[in-house]
């Protein structure tokens, strides 16, 4: 064993969990279920697995490791493959959406949760595996509720009594050969729920934290945060010891906004103080640029990490000796207007005791940590204990729909916490209207190759309808610009008239949907003969984001093996007819459609509210008798965003005017 792998195993061994290796191995060796409580950083998501598999307590099967967000997965799985001595794919994977590192080798696979319910889709028992950690289950995400929900029906059928033949000898089902274990595990958990959930499931506390972690409150509430923010930081750096800091802000609108004060700042300071290098970590980014933050940093420079909540559970990020925490976060929220008519919208709001605790704990990971609240300890004692669980507050359609496929009903199965009943009714009419379910609610086979698609339901249905119109080629272009993670058009506000100008030639008059796709057709032009340089110089001139449209080709491709894979010729183009593309855009976004009224407003044709033009929109001024749209974002007003206008006649073909609605 080399010098470093000696280390590694050495510092395993100082982690808290240590301590408590046998007893927390016996224990889940005579428990189908566990819960397991401990400290941030004791040493759960990775020990845990490695003891499992050590133990022989896995057996031949594999351990899933299930994670909510992507680079946590692919994060830690280069920890654990590192703390095994094996290359990542071997012993150690990951699996993510579009990403996936793994082999017939591989005993510890950490995946993302929604990637373990497609696994679903074509395994129900997720029989290759033999123990299943639900990690962070705090989080309480739509797809982790429905894994939690899924694993108590899974735990049922593998785990099922051994049946005694009359002759009294043991007659183990072929299952039971193959017996499951389910450990769930937080820093901060309401342990008693999932235990009661689990009928009593055994519940370990884990006592203890390596190293500390101080924490400090301001005297007084800070109403502007970004200058807190930046203030606090410039303090740390100019009197605290070398060690890199880790800012928390709601989104990325405050990320860009506080690293340019902080660059302009820095480059002020005398030449004797350490140099900054900020770095930016929101969701939107790439995964190649978000794992920049694990970099090392260079000598004699104090990094700077401004991140979202994406970096506030799970991870380790070398070197972090310093939390910033604005106490503010973004929150996805169905906003219900009428029965069975509503939105996804993103609220900034406070974050719970829960999120304070956890971004607290990516501190003190390596060494002693210290962690600076922007906000009083009243103002901490007051925070709600944790958030309300997804499934309490998002959109379900998507997960009614792949819950169909699996054969069961989200109104049916057995949640922690109840759905919403306006968010199921909500979903129920979308999947009716986009001819997924049948008015008997039953899955039509329209609904099961909608599911086929790495999309919401509405923007496969787009694809699927495109067959009709002869244009898949032009509408993956544009649905793949919309799944992306960042927008295509930067928000230019200083400098909005010469991005205008640069952009005009990408404008369609029909509005955003076909300006998406001139712009997507432009870059592909540019990125088939040019080099990275001029494509990136291309770009900027035209005020397009490369990220996105790099993405975009990447999400364009995959969507074209899934076509492939249901027999849809992607390569049919209709050429310049864009009313080809906008029947297709008209017949997934029906519940998206708004109608103008005589006063010039307009008003929904699935619900009661009115909705106005996002003044970003490529239509401009122009009033259109009807609009499709993509989102509705509400501020001061709801807002639709991605607009197009669609001729009026269209929309008498569509199913939400000849069809009778369903009760
Ligand atoms: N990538 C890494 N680089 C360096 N050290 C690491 C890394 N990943 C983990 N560690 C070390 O292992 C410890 C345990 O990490 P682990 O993720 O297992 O803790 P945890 O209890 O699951 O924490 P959390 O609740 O925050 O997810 C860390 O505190 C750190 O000391």
């Amino acid at each position: 064993m080399n010098v470093k792998q000696a280390n590694l195993q050495e510092q395993r061994k100082q982690l808290p969990i240590a301590k408590g290796k046998d007893a927390i191995i016996q224990e889940i060796r005579d428990n189908d279920v566990t819960v397991l409580l401990g400290e941030t950083g004791s040493g759960k998501t990775t020990q845990i697995p490695q003891y499992l598999l050590e133990s022989g307590v896995s057996g031949s099967g594999m351990i899933a490791v299930t994670q909510p967000r992507r680079v946590a997965a692919t994060s830690l799985a280069g920890r654990v493959a590192l703390e095994q001595n094996t290359s990542l794919g071997d012993l150690v994977g990951y699996s993510v959406r579009f990403d996936e590192v793994s082999s017939a080798d591989t005993k510890i696979k950490y995946v993302t949760d929604g990637m373990l319910i497609r696994e679903l889709l074509s395994d129900r028992l997720l029989s290759r595996y033999s123990v299943i950690i639900v990690d962070e289950a705090h989080e309480r995400t739509l797809r982790t509720d429905l894994l939690i929900s899924k694993l108590k029906t899974i735990l049922k059928a593998r785990n099922a009594p051994v049946h005694v033949d009359r002759k009294g000898k043991g007659r183990a089902s072929a299952l039971k050969a193959n017996p499951l274990k389910v450990v769930i595990m937080s820093a901060t958990l309401d342990a008693e729920k999932f235990s009661k959930f689990y009928d009593g499931a055994k519940i370990l506390y884990v006592k203890g934290r390596q190293h500390p972690v101080q924490i400090f409150h301001t005297a007084s509430g800070q109403s502007d945060y970004v200058d807190a923010a930046t203030r606090t930081f410039f303090q740390i750096h100019v009197d605290q010891p070398p060690g890199d800091v880790l800012i928390f802000l709601p989104g990325q609108e405050d990320i860009e906004s506080l690293d340019k004060s902080i660059q302009v700042y820095a480059a002020r300071l005398p030449a004797e103080h350490m140099a900054v290098l900020t770095c930016q970590m929101f969701a939107a980014l790439p995964p190649g640029q978000q794992s920049r933050i694990f970099n090392p940093t260079p000598a004699n420079t104090r990094k700077c990490i401004l991140a979202t909540n994406i970096a506030e559970t799970s991870i380790t990020i070398p070197g972090i000796k310093y939390v910033i925490d604005t106490g503010k976060s973004k929150e996805k929220r169905f906003v219900a207007r009428d029965v069975g008519s509503g939105f996804d919208t993103l609220l900034t709001g406070d974050i719970t005791k829960s999120s304070a605790m956890q971004r607290a704990g990516r501190a003190g990971r390596e060494g002693k940590g210290y962690c600076f609240r922007l906000y009083t300890e009243d103002a901490f004692q007051a925070m709600s204990a944790t958030s309300d669980p997804e499934i309490r507050r998002c959109s379900l359609t998507s997960a009614f729909l792949q819950l169909k496929c699996l054969g069961e009903d989200l109104e049916e199965l057995d949640f922690m916490d109840k759905p919403d009943a306006d968010a199921v009714q909500f979903a129920l009419k979308i999947l009716f209207l986009l001819g997924a379910l049948d008015t008997k609610k039953s899955l039509t086979s329209i609904g099961r190759h909608m599911a086929s698609f790495p999309l919401e339901p509405p923007l496969a249905c787009v694809v699927l309808t495109s067959k009709e119109h002869g244009c898949t080629l032009e509408i993956l272009d544009i649905v793949s610009v919309l799944s992306c993670t960042s927008k295509l058009f930067f928000d230019v506000s200083d400098d909005r008239d010469n991005a205008l100008e640069a952009r005009r030639k990408f404008r369609h008059s029909s509005g955003d949907h076909m300006t998406i796709l001139n712009a997507m057709r432009a870059y592909q032009e540019i990125a088939s003969v040019e080099s990275k340089g001029a494509r990136r110089d291309w770009c900027r001139k035209h005020y397009l984001n490369e990220r996105t449209l790099m993405e975009a080709t990447k999400i364009r491709d995959q969507l074209r093996v899934a076509c492939e894979r249901i027999g849809l010729d992607w390569k049919a183009s209709c050429g310049e007819n864009e009313v080809a593309v906008l029947k297709s855009l008209c017949r997934g976004l029906v519940h998206n459609s708004a109608l103008k009224q005589p006063d010039g407003s307009y008003m929904q044709t699935t619900g009661r509210s009115l909705v106005k033009i996002h003044p970003g929109s490529a239509l401009g001024d122009r009033k259109a008798d009807a609009i499709i749209y993509d989102e509705l974002v509400f501020t001061t007003q709801i807002f639709a965003r991605g607009v197009s206008a669609v001729p009026k006649a269209l929309f008498a073909a569509l199913p939400i005017f000849n069809r009778r609605g369903i009760s």
